[in-house]
């Protein structure tokens, strides 16, 4: 490792595998760093910076487009898969961190759920990027809970995971091949959710990491309660196991192109030239006031009976100071009030939902029906 070069730790995973959680752990956990964020998201909407900004960051609403640098060095990089937008995207803001290399110790870059990391961290080969910054790690964050159901069918014990799984999930080839080319690029691989997995389900877990990573990787087994309430108050083990994500010393660009995987054989064989992303709509639903209950009872509705990944976003409710998170993952949703809303915020409901086959009127209007309706 040089240690005159930037390191910047790569934090890929599956849409809702917990990297956003990841960063917002290391971001109250690692004190006495200064570290620049970079975040990239499948979607028009960018909730995953709003999130992260509410961990103690402050805020800089201006702007939109790409990129934006708010306060405290987050960078959102705007809509596109960081994978397809290296160079327009990923180059530019490189080059102004690069600039800024006196005042940066780490950059962590979260990959948006459907990118595959290679491209990017080829990027760091780039020369204007070789010569300050190398990739410390690639960190594969994988959803325990959601691997060992089969979600995405996993080799390992197929008719289990075939009895459980939901069936649209387990049959998507593109799934499973996107899962393999994020696994295949670790450094590390980290299992998240470890709080909802029982003791045989981490096996299957530990089991199918096995096939598919080296015995050189190194797998751990997290979750949230290890990144500390918010106020940088985890213990000092956890802070060092968190310390120690962000020293790993990979540098992962000095082998990344003998990393084999689906996407690159798809090509080589002349196959078009596709990515898991181009197989998945996003669509963002936009909403007034709404009864939390009802907006939670007809999202759950939505998600049993669409073919829906992911949905995140915030919701306004009626007399309530705070702005609510929505969360689902697959079927699991979950709610929390994150912070106050602002006085120049529109106190207004927005989502963004993940899946195939959207169509997002008719989820506009199921949704709607949650709306509280304002007087004229
Ligand atoms: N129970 C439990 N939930 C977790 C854990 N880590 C993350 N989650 C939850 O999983 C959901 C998704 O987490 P995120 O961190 O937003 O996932 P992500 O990978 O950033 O999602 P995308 O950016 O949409 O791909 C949220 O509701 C989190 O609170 C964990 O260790 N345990």
């Amino acid at each position: 490792m040089n240690l005159n070069k930037i390191p910047a730790t790569v934090v890929t995973g599956f849409l809702g595998s917990g990297k956003t959680t990841l960063l917002a752990g290391l971001l109250r956990q690692v004190t006495g760093k200064r570290i620049a964020v970079i975040v990239n998201e499948f979607g028009e909407q960018d909730i995953d910076s709003s999130l992260l900004r509410g961990c103690a960051l402050g805020c800089d609403e201006e702007g939109e487009g790409a990129p934006v640098e708010l306060e405290r060095g987050i960078y959102e990089l705007a809509n596109g898969c960081i994978c397809c937008t290296v160079e327009e995207e990923f180059l530019p803001v490189m080059k102004q961190l690069v600039a800024r290399r006196d005042d940066i110790d780490h950059i962590l870059i979260e990959t948006s759920g459907l990118a595959l990391p290679k491209p990017l961290v080829q990027a760091f080969n780039w020369p204007e990027v070789r010569q300050h910054c190398t990739v410390d790690a690639i960190i594969t964050v994988i959803d325990g809970p959601a691997v060992a159901a089969g979600r995405y069918a996993s080799d390992v014990d197929k008719v289990e995971a075939q009895r459980r799984a939901d069936e649209s999930l387990d049959h998507d080839p593109s799934l499973r091949e996107l899962l393999d080319d994020q696994l295949s690029a670790a450094d590390l691989v980290l299992v998240t959710k470890t709080d909802l997995l029982a003791p045989d389900e981490r096996a299957r877990v530990e089991a199918l990491v096995a096939q598919r990573v080296p015995a050189s990787v190194k797998t751990l087994f997290i979750d949230q309660r290890a990144y500390g309430n918010g106020n940088g108050d985890g213990n000092g083990d956890t802070r060092a196991q968190l310390e120690a994500l962000m020293g790993i010393g990979a540098a992962s660009e000095e082998h990344i192109d003998r990393i084999d995987n689906h996407h690159d054989r798809h090509h080589a064989e002349g196959a078009h030239h596709d990515h898991a992303h181009d197989h998945f709509d996003s669509c963002v639903i936009r909403l007034g006031e709404v009864d939390g209950e009802a907006l939670a009872a007809r999202l759950q509705a939505l998600l049993q009976g669409h073919e829906i990944y992911r949905a995140k976003g915030f919701a306004a409710l009626p007399g309530k100071p705070m702005r609510r998170v929505i969360q689902a993952v697959g079927e699991r949703l979950d709610g929390y009030f994150d912070r106050l809303w602002t006085p120049d915020e529109p106190r207004e409901t927005q989502l963004v939902i993940i899946g195939k086959g959207l169509n997002s009127e008719a989820l506009h209007a199921a949704l709607a029906g949650a709306e509280i309706a304002t007087a004229p």
